[in-house]
């Protein structure tokens, strides 16, 4: 089987049209992603004509992102470079990465608001240790020299380009008390509760059941986020254990306060391995307002691959920004983070700049002894695809990349699309 779908040949001729400067008539929807069936149908339909895949590839890649009815110019308003036809066959890799500046500058101008979370607990409970480790590239060993927090810290930080947020670190207090929990809460959306799974853990306990409370009785109903960390530091075997003593006691305390439903999500957590990456990336993850449709793009990729797994990674911090919504082990996040740490050594060593060492027209795949392999694509330079597969899979690289190469593409404008302005109803704003 090669990517199977063969019955999408049929309606290939329907949709693609030639080649001499006509966008072609697919549409690329972001809650209804049209990947693969389109483009294998043309692949299939170029390879008949003997033409190489490489031109096939980019021709697909220019009408995904610039059709009229799909790109974020939709109102008529392209950029001249596109109406002028650039962006057609004969595009060099530097027109192509320049469009790609364009979409993203005009995003960074976008001011949609950002959430806020609060890094909360009780004092040396690792709240400052996990976003240094995560965002500062601070390593775990590191932490250890950390001073106590004094005051509040607000960071803006990003996952990619297009996920923005804040974060808020303030000092935790000694005791489970509420005292300045009102100043440090005021702005914030999400609270990020660390509580130390090492200590006696009442004090912590107390100290998030009070805090749910307190927003509760203010009508916020605030989502926590409970990393039950430093889990390193807990018996193998007594680790879900602890887990599961630490929901439970929430649980029932929020229930006799009359609090049914809360927002609350538990992770086990550590910085001493990947685990704080996988519980930041579901709390990134429950920030976005792009999560759903993302997640079904993937799916849709999966469903018609040979793909296992894909996931969207935000490079730098080890973040995942999405995934396909097939159940996935730890082992194998693990792996996507270790193929990040491969890839940033390589382009440390061998990129311009420590930039990335890939263009757009190539990848990066490991093959491992397990029978996996995993190939990674850059989709901007903060953020890139990992996907993994059978090695028995034996997958067409060519068909690979040009399917990529669409869902790269349509993520980009799923962001595009899902911010607050587009870019041009922001250019009628500012005339007003
Ligand atoms: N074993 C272990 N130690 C950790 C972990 N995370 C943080 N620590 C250690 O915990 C100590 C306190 O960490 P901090 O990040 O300063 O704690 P904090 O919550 O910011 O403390 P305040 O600033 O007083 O509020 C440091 O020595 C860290 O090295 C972890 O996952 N495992």
């Amino acid at each position: 089987m090669s990517y199977g779908l063969t019955d999408a040949c049929e309606t290939a001729s329907d949709n693609i049209t030639s080649t001499d400067g006509e966008y072609h008539q697919y549409l690329s929807h972001y809650n209804t992603p049209v990947l693969l069936h389109d483009i294998r149908s043309l692949h299939t339909q170029r390879e008949g004509g003997g033409e190489r895949v490489r031109t096939s590839c980019r021709t697909v890649n220019t009408a995904s992102r610039f059709h009229p009815q799909s790109s974020p110019y939709s109102n008529g308003h392209h950029p001249s470079s596109i109406l002028n036809g650039h962006n057609r066959l004969d595009d060099t890799e530097e027109q192509l990465q320049l469009q790609q500046q364009q979409i993203d500058s005009d995003y960074g101008e976008l001011a949609p608001d950002r959430p806020e979370l609060l890094m909360w607990g009780l004092t040396k409970s690792g709240k400052t240790s996990i976003i240094k480790l995560i965002f500062d590239k601070m390593t775990a060993g590191e932490t250890l020299q950390l001073p106590e927090t004094k005051m509040i810290l607000r960071h803006e930080l990003s996952c990619g380009i297009h996920v923005k947020f804040k974060i808020c670190d303030v000092p935790g207090p000694k005791t489970a008390s509420l005292l300045d929990f009102d100043t440090y809460s005021a702005e914030c959306t999400t609270i990020v509760f660390v509580l130390d799974a090492t200590e006696d853990c009442s004090d912590s306990i107390n100290l998030l059941v009070s805090s749910v409370q307190q927003l509760y009785s203010q009508g916020r109903n605030i989502r926590f986020e409970v990393l039950i960390h430093k889990i390193d530091g807990v018996h193998e075997p007594d680790r879900l254990e602890r887990y599961s003593s630490i929901q439970q006691k929430v649980t029932v305390m929020l229930h006799e306060c009359s609090i049914e439903e809360p927002l609350i999500n538990f992770y086990l957590t550590s910085i001493y391995d990947h685990s704080i990456h996988e519980a930041f990336s579901k709390i990134v993850q429950n920030q976005m307002r792009q999560l759903r449709a993302l997640e079904n793009m993937l799916d849709l990729v999966t469903a018609s691959t040979q793909l296992d797994k894909i996931f969207v990674c935000d490079i730098s911090n080890k973040i995942f920004l999405a995934s396909d919504t097939k159940p996935v082990e730890s082992q194998i996040s693990e792996l996507c983070c270790d193929v990040v740490d491969v890839y940033k050594d390589i382009s440390s060593i061998y990129g311009q700049n420590s930039s990335s060492v890939l263009d757009s027209m190539s990848n990066c795949t490991i093959e491992l002894s397990i029978g996996l392999v995993l190939y990674l694509k850059d989709i901007n330079s903060t953020t890139a695809l990992i996907c993994i597969l059978k090695r028995e899979s034996r997958i067409n690289e060519a068909l690979m990349e040009v399917n990529l190469n669409v869902l790269k593409q349509n993520i980009q404008e799923l962001f595009l699309a899902n911010s607050n302005y587009s870019p041009r109803q922001q250019i009628y704003r500012s005339m007003e």
